[in-house]
Formats: structure tokens, sequence, C-alpha cells
């Protein structure tokens, strides 16, 4: 599939362990054409987060390629892989850390202003905001707003810079089972309209349905399609 947005191609990622080596992926590979979210299900420790961060650029894998909006990621500098994940990468991590001083409005400014794109950053936060729901709390900071909405602020911030690859780790962690499918339905709409290649983490295999494909990790190795 060369259309897809993003490729994980034979990755083998080792961690020190003791004397040795702990292969917490081993020769995974993960095609996500553009428009359409994977789930990743499989017990702790099985190797989910490893390929997050291998996929965001923030690991190097010993072995294997990854290739994001069609930019293979082994040949980069660090600052041009850092320049990657602000301008092609979304990340959504379990706990959304917001500024605590910032609005909602502004903590997706500020992502704008990071990657050094600030024409229409105003009109587009607010379009983002109404987009995941949340067009009435724009002006509100995180200690205003519920778990749910600071994971949706969470949301429509990955998606501020227009990325190709949407990343979410354990979205629906820290929510009732309601909230919880609210955002996992909205991620699905915003996969389809935004045109993003996502990839989801989930312990959750309640609501796997609205992806369009599920996978699922055991030891390190990708089974299912
Ligand atoms: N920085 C690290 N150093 C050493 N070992 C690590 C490191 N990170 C993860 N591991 C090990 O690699 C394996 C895969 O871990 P990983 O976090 O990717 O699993 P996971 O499926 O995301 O688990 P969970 O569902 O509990 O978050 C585990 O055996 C873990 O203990």
């Amino acid at each position: 599939m060369g259309s897809s947005s993003l490729v994980v191609d034979g990755v083998t990622l080792t961690y020190p362990d003791g004397g040795g080596r702990l292969t917490a992926l081993d020769g995974v590979g993960l095609d996500v054409p553009a428009g359409t979210m994977t789930a990743v299900v499989g017990p702790s420790g099985s190797g989910k987060s490893s390929l997050l961060a291998v996929a965001a650029t923030l690991v190097t894998p010993e072995r294997g390629r990854v290739v994001v909006d069609g930019v293979e990621t082994g040949a980069l500098t660090p600052s041009e892989k850092a320049e990657l994940r602000r301008t092609r990468l979304g990340i959504v991590f379990q706990q959304p850390n917001l500024l605590a001083s910032l609005t909602a409005v502004e903590q997706l400014e500020l992502m704008a202003r990071v990657a050094g794109v600030r024409r229409g950053a105003p009109e587009r936060a607010r379009e983002l905001l109404s987009a995941v729901g949340l067009a009435g709390e724009a002006a509100r900071r995180p200690h205003q707003l519920s778990g749910g909405q600071r994971q949706r602020v969470g949301i429509a911030r990955a998606l501020m810079n227009e990325p190709a690859v949407l990343l979410v780790d354990e979205p629906t962690s820290a929510l009732d089972h309601e909230r919880g499918a609210v955002v996992m339905d909205l991620l699905a709409e915003l996969t389809r309209v935004r045109g993003t290649a996502t990839v989801l983490v989930t312990h959750d295999r309640a609501r796997l349905g609205v992806a369009d494909r599920v996978v699922e990790m055991v030891d390190g190795r990708l089974a299912g399609a």
C-alpha cells in the first residue's frame, strides 16, 4: 500500500534488560491508509505503547522502517524528526497535559505557534473546538473543564497542525463508559473528515466497532487484521 500515510515495516525494538535485551517489538508491520482508523489491543506489556513511540519517531527501532506521510524517518536527524512531529504527526496522550494558565482556544493556538504557523490559527482553533463539541468552552481554563472535555481539547490540539497521522494512547482510560463512547465516535468521525491515518491504542474492547481495523499485539507481534 504505497498510499498509506503511516507505514511501519519489519520493526524490531529491544530494551536493555539486566544483562540481556527484552524484545518489545518483534518484526512488526502495519499500514494505515489516510482516512482510516486502526485500533491496537493486547495485554499489558505486549508492546502497544512501544509501537506508538516508534510511529511517533520518539524511539528509533533497531530494525525496520517507519514512513510518515511518505517521509522515510530512518535517515532524519533529531531536529528533522522534531519538525516532522510538529507538522505531520498529531499525538494524543492518555493525560492531555494542558497548560493550567491557558484557555482551551489558547492551548490550540500555542500548538500552531510552536509549529511556526500563525496565519489563520485563531479561526482554525475555534473551528476545531467546535468540531469536538466545545464551541462554548473556548474561553475556559483546564480546571473549568470536565475530564472528558479536557480529553477533547487534547484531541483538537493534536489536529491543529493538520497532521497526516494521528496517534492516540488510551483515549478513554480516564473516562466513564458514556464519555468514552463519545470520544471513540469523535475520533472515528475526525479520522474520516480530516483524512488522518489514525492509530489508537486501547484496553477497551467494548467500542472497537468504530475502528476500520483491529489488530492485536501479543508478545511484541501483531496478529489479526
Ligand atoms: N523504557 C523501557 N525500558 C525497558 N523496558 C521497557 C521500557 N518500556 C517498555 N519496556 C518493556 O517492553 C515491553 C512492552 O512495553 P509496552 O509499554 O510497549 O507495552 P504495552 O502493551 O503498551 O503495555 P500497557 O498496556 O501496560 O501500557 C514490556 O515488557 C515492558 O516492560
